[in-house]
């Protein structure tokens, strides 16, 4: 398998074991432990939906290996709080360098300066990394099925769950939905992009999105351009999005925020 995603693998465990050199397993996790507690990230989600409004997770990330630089001007206090004042219930922030331009520095940076919940977007393997993420002040980590083994999704929401962390479990195809459903995992992520070839279509939301018990939350990723893509994906009983590109590329983001949910606030079934 000699694709992105197996390349991200092997130089994340090589940055986990420098990590785990500057900062040992047992100090990062009693750090996790002594940081203030995490703001509800699924219930603010529920809490949206439960107003029967659509709930957007609002991504912070300025290059991706798809599109390269998205974004010149990049400020994460500014832009966490353009999302908020747009309708954003939570963030996403990449911290991942490599592949993303991110930074943990951002994930601190943009929720500090707002008052949202906060997702570090990033390639998780190793529950170190859910430590780290806390004392960065995440709120959430993402579990991306097509880069973990069941025991690593596993171990990985175990921890999240020590410290009250909520986890978003991504996946992108039935095989990887069958293995999330049989995780202890609520927020059920859909990728609209294969990690692998990078094509991105709506439609793998809505072939999956019947497949999830209703109990649990279903989480549209990527592509998502326009009020129309969310009115698309809300007919097939989608209300929580996760959108980075089309927003990072305006000019005014809480206006483009407000514009994208803005018809949606009548649709949501
Ligand atoms: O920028 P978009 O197309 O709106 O997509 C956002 C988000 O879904 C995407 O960044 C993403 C989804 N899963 C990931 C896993 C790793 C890194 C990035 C991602």
């Amino acid at each position: 398998m000699n694709d992105i995603l197996s390349e991200i693998a092997a130089y994340k465990r090589r940055e986990i074991e420098a990590a785990k050199e500057r900062i040992d397993p047992d100090e990062m996790e009693d750090r996790a432990f002594a940081v203030p507690k995490p703001r509800a990230f699924m219930a603010a989600i529920r809490e949206k939906l439960a107003e029967r409004r659509p709930a957007l997770i609002a991504e912070i990330k300025k290059a991706s290996p798809s599109r390269g630089l998205i974004r010149e001007e990049f400020d994460p206090a500014a832009l966490a709080r353009a999302y908020q004042e747009g309708g954003a219930t939570c963030l996403s922030v990449l911290t991942d360098e490599p592949s993303f331009q991110g930074r943990p520095e951002y994930l601190q940076q943009a929720r500090g300066a707002c008052s949202l919940p906060a997702l570090r977007k990033d390639f998780m393997f190793d529950p170190y990394q859910v430590f780290e993420a806390r004392t960065w002040g995440a709120d959430c980590i993402l579990v991306i099925m097509a880069a973990v083994t069941d025991h690593e999704a596993q171990a990985l929401i175990g921890t999240a769950e020590a410290i009250a962390m909520d986890v978003l479990v991504e996946v992108h195809d039935e095989a990887e939905l069958e293995r999330a459903l049989r995780l202890d995992a609520d927020l059920i992520g859909i990728n609209n992009r294969d990690l692998r070839s990078f094509r991105t279509d709506l439609a793998t939301s809505e072939r999956l999105a019947p497949m999830v018990p209703k109990d649990r939350i279903v989480v549209a990723e990527s592509g998502i351009a326009n009020p129309a893509d969310i009115a698309r994906l809300q007919a097939c009983g989608i209300h929580a999005f996760l959108v980075g590109e089309s927003l990072m590329r305006q000019a005014d983001v809480a206006e483009a925020t407000r514009r994208l949910l803005s018809p949606a606030l009548v649709e949501v079934a």
